[in-house]
């Protein structure tokens, strides 16, 4: 392919990631009450922060298009990102079509890059995944910035970066949550669970602001719409994790804090048992309530988005919000049950996320 120094090696036509497994890899993480003060001055909220910043700055960046410029090669790429989302998440998917191509587009080659990342240690071959390999991904991510994707996948993304005022450090910093889920299976606070939650997923939202992008009407401050679309990682990355507690015991884990746990007199052999006791329901909605909060804080940043973006964040936001609401009908039993968001709910919130977006604010609607 063209452009300098583009590496190619061969490229399967099948996927280069296995196709979706019929349960996307568990991933979890967790929380408790109300942030508390200490928290809210931890080293994981400065270190953040800082990133939030950095990334916010960039936006004011005029950056040159040094991306590959072979067009039909490019489109394939970016097809191809956009077969992977639509069958990995097919509702985000229905989602991006209603942004315009070319944002469209990048968000996909950035999800296909996100999802192959949490492949490589929730998938099929995660047990043969080491931190060499990451350091392998992770040189492989600095190519994609300085324009030599190694497949055509990574093209995709490599054309994107260049294109949007994306940094490098929020995909360094999911590379580095890959890396602490490898090592660590419990966490001791709440501070520790928000930076995991922080690497895999608030960086997510700070990737996708430069592509969806803030409405020129916005008086928000950037860093202010910067931390909504991190609060918007951190509560779906939570919600994850409430989803998943029984799945996760059963692989010897557990994302929830471990402190928290103990001030609710909670065993962690009660949670590989999976004993929905009356303080573990008092624990889960401690959790759920903390979860609630940091969707409350995004929500109030979707309205500074775009008009044409702020449609796939609401519809996503609802969908992810709702397994709040699920694990209560289910009456705190996350060991065997699975909170599922029905097809019919599902569908019922698509109009509530269009009303959203187009009346830019959730007053109405
Ligand atoms: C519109 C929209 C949602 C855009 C984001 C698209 C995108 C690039 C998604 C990548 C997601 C991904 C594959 C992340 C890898 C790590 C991971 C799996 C995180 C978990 C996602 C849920 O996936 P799933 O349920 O399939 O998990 P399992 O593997 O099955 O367990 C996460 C829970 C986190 C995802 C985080 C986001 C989607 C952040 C969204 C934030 C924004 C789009 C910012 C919006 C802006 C404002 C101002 C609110
Ligand atoms: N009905 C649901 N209930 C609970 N969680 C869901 C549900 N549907 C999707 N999710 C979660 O949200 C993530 C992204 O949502 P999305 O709706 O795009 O996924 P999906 O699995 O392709 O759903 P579908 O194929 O039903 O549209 C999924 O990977 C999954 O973890
Ligand atoms: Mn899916």
């Amino acid at each position: 392919m063209a452009a300098g120094g583009v590496v190619w090696v061969t490229f399967p036509k099948q996927n280069l990631i296995p196709p979706p497994r019929k349960r996307l890899g568990p991933k979890l993480r967790t929380g408790v009450p109300l942030i508390s003060s200490t928290a809210v001055r931890a080293y994981s909220e400065e270190k953040v922060h800082e990133v939030v910043l950095k990334q916010a700055a960039l936006v004011k960046q005029q950056r040159p298009n040094e991306g590959c410029k072979d067009w039909d090669l490019l489109n394939e790429a970016y097809e191809r990102c956009g077969e992977v989302c639509a069958e990995y998440a097919k509702t985000f998917y229905l989602g991006t079509l209603l942004m315009t191509s070319e944002r469209r587009r990048a968000i996909w080659a950035i999800y296909v890059w996100c999802r192959r990342t949490d492949e490589l240690v929730d998938g099929p071959n995660a047990s043969h995944i080491t931190p060499r390999a990451l350091d392998t991904w992770e040189k492989r991510l600095d190519n994609i910035f300085q324009g030599r994707p190694y497949d055509l996948f990574d093209a995709a993304l490599s054309h994107t970066v260049s294109n949007y005022a994306l940094g490098i450090q929020p995909f360094k910093d999911m590379i580095e949550g890959m890396r602490l889920d490898l090592l660590k299976t419990r966490y001791n606070n709440f501070d520790e669970l928000y930076l995991y939650c922080y690497y895999v997923a608030g960086t997510v939202g700070l990737m996708s602001v430069p592509v969806m992008g803030i409405a020129s009407e916005s008086k928000a401050s950037i860093e202010t719409v910067y931390s909504a679309a991190l609060a918007l990682g951190i509560a779906n990355q939570l919600t994850n994790i409430l989803r998943d507690v029984g799945e996760d015991g059963r692989r010897g884990r557990i994302y929830l804090p471990q402190d928290e746990l103990a001030s609710a007199g909670i065993s962690e052999d009660e949670i590989f048992r999976g004993q929905v006791s009356d303080k573990w329901k008092i624990f889960m909605k401690n959790q759920i309530k903390r979860a609630r909060m940091y969707f409350d804080e995004a929500e109030k940043g979707v309205a500074e988005l775009k008009e044409a973006s702020r449609w796939p964040v609401w519809a996503s936001l609802l969908l992810y919000r709702q397994i709040l609401d699920v694990i209560e009908e289910n009456d705190y039993n996350n060991f065997t049950k699975r909170a599922y968001v029905g097809k019919a709910k599902k569908f019922a919130s698509l109009p509530l996320a269009y009303g959203r977006a187009i009346m830019g604010t959730s007053k109405f609607f």
